[in-house]
């Protein structure tokens, strides 16, 4: 179909690689097709609220290598279940689906472009489903989506997060300490997992595989038995103990979004760990330093090839698809097949299996 007018937003937690798309999608619209970019500001927000801006090869010319969205995002605000404060500070919750729709069409858009994770990936399916001709694009360092190798903005992430652990390595070494790293990734372990076996971490802790303290504590006796009495421990957020709970730092701020924010497991297992064994225990949280910043060569090119391949599916009349990377192909995968999954790490994982053929204590099994 000939493109006229199309639109694009990113919704959910930013991450590095967004800005990439937003310039492949909207340069391959301009020079491909001809067609006109209207940029959706801070997620569906856009849509409901009528809130846009125009995208020119001129105006994301330099946006390659920039972090964050320059449309800004929001991992609150469902149009299907908008959660508002009225006059008297209690919460309402309303569903303004139908004025996004409205928007939608009074901008006169052939498609709209949702960038995001499984949350804004599943709310695009169900504008899909009330006619809005949507193309999904795969976007978290979380890493958890079906139907895709990776999502962008995961490698820069693991980048980051490997970087610390080499900071760690060299001050835990140095101190013969044991230093915690906490990273992101909510209930799935990708993050930790890859970064902590690039980083060489010596324990690695994934939501995926509750972790038993007593092997944690003797892979640590170990290593101090040993020649290197330091050890360097890799935890993702979502991870807990056996027959323990995840920890969380309670709903979000606002109390908007109701969703559970984790973290704090890294200083609990300091905790626990530091009376059990006779050296210091530290704990750093890497926090959002993660999702910020300049995204790795391989997001910038995950990016630029997910945004062209969206365009031109959207041109074939592709609706109600996300793009994706089966290597070293970018395919089409159905919303439907997506919507409402989270893809951990299989408990079989070969990356498992590697991490502990080669000594890695995943805080199962022998050490
Ligand atoms: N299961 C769900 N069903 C419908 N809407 C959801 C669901 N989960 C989240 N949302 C909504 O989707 C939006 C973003 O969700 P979420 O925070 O999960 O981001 P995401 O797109 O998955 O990206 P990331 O996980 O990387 O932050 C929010 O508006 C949130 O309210
Ligand atoms: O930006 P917020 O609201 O703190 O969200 C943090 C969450 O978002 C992510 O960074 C991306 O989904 C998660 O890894 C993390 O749990
Ligand atoms: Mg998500």
């Amino acid at each position: 179909m000939a493109l006229k007018r199309v639109g694009i937003l990113t919704g959910g937690g930013d991450c590095s690689g967004l800005n990439a798309v937003i310039r492949a999608v909207t340069r391959t619209a301009i020079i491909q097709y001809g067609a006109e970019v209207v940029g959706l500001e801070d997620g569906f927000d856009g849509l409901v609220f009528n809130r846009t801006m125009p995208l020119t090869t001129r105006s994301t010319k330099d946006i390659l290598t920039l972090g964050g969205t320059i449309l800004g995002t929001t991992n609150k605000g469902n149009p299907f279940a908008y959660r508002e404060f009225d006059d008297r500070g209690e919460i309402v919750v309303r569903d303004l689906s139908a004025q996004a729709m409205a928007t939608f069409r009074s901008l006169e858009l052939d498609c709209l472009f949702v960038v995001g994770g499984e949350g804004t990936l599943e709310l695009g399916y169900k504008f899909q489903q009330m006619g809005m001709p949507v193309v999904g694009i795969p976007k978290t360092i979380d890493n958890d989506l079906f139907g895709t190798d990776y999502t962008f903005g995961f490698q820069t992430a693991v980048q980051v997060a490997c970087d610390a652990m080499d900071r760690l390595h060299t001050t835990g070494r140095s101190h013969d300490r044991v230093m915690i790293l906490e990273v992101m990734g909510r209930n799935a372990g990708w993050i930790a997992l890859e970064a902590g076996l690039a980083g060489g971490a010596h324990i690695i802790l994934i939501p995926e595989i509750p972790y038993n303290l007593d092997n944690v504590v003797t892979k640590i006796r170990h290593r101090i038995r040993g020649k290197s009495p330091f050890s360097i421990i890799m935890v993702a957020e979502g991870a807990r103990e056996e027959g323990g709970e995840r920890i969380t730092q309670g709903t979000a701020g606002t109390r908007l979004q109701g969703v559970e924010q984790l973290g704090g497991i890294g200083f609990h297992l300091a905790n626990q760990i530091r009376e059990r064994i006779p050296l210091e225990v530290r704990t750093t949280v890497l926090g959002h330093i993660q999702r910020g910043g300049s995204p790795t060569a391989f997001d910038r090119v995950l990016g630029t090839r997910l945004g062209a391949a969206a365009v031109d599916a959207a041109a074939r009349g592709d609706f109600g698809t996300m793009v994706a990377l089966k290597t070293p192909d970018i395919v089409l995968v159905p919303l439907s097949e997506l919507a409402g999954l989270c893809r951990t790490v299989p408990v079989d994982h070969q990356l498992l299996r590697a991490a502990e053929a080669t000594g890695v204590n995943l805080g199962r099994g022998a050490m």
